[in-house]
């Protein structure tokens, strides 16, 4: 399904919608796949972990340009719109992405 899709975007949810955020947002930074990664953050439920990545960056554990693979808007509107323009900045860094990408999200894809 991860490879299938053209971006993904994260509703307000719990730890299962924050595990899979944060899986897409790492597979970017590994250069596994360089599509829009979206934050609805809707009346600002994601505020703390918005915050949280900045703080990453502050402290030194997050590179600047990883922080920019995460896209966020308070609307879809404004959302889509950020995420049409998302360009990846990052370089794929992981070997062979293709091969890693098929062998990584084997465990999404039943329809082949
Ligand atoms: C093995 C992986 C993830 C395992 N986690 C989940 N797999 C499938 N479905 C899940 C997982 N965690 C939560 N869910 C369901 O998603 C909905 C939202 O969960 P949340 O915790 O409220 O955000 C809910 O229906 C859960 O049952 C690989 O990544």
């Amino acid at each position: 399904m991860a490879r299938r899709a053209d971006a993904f975007i994260a509703l307000p949810g719990g730890y299962g919608t924050m595990e899979e955020l944060l899986e897409m947002i790492t597979w970017s930074q590994l250069g596994f796949h360089q599509k829009p990664v979206g934050v609805l953050n809707v009346d600002g439920y994601y505020d703390c972990l918005l915050g949280l990545f900045d703080k990453g960056v502050e402290e030194g554990f997050i590179e600047a340009s990883a922080r920019n693979i995460v896209i966020s808007a308070m609307n879809a509107q404004d959302l889509f719109l950020k995420m049409e323009e998302y360009v990846a900045e990052r370089e794929r860094v992981a070997p062979a992405p293709s091969q890693r990408w098929n062998n990584d999200c084997n465990n999404y894809d039943t329809n082949g």
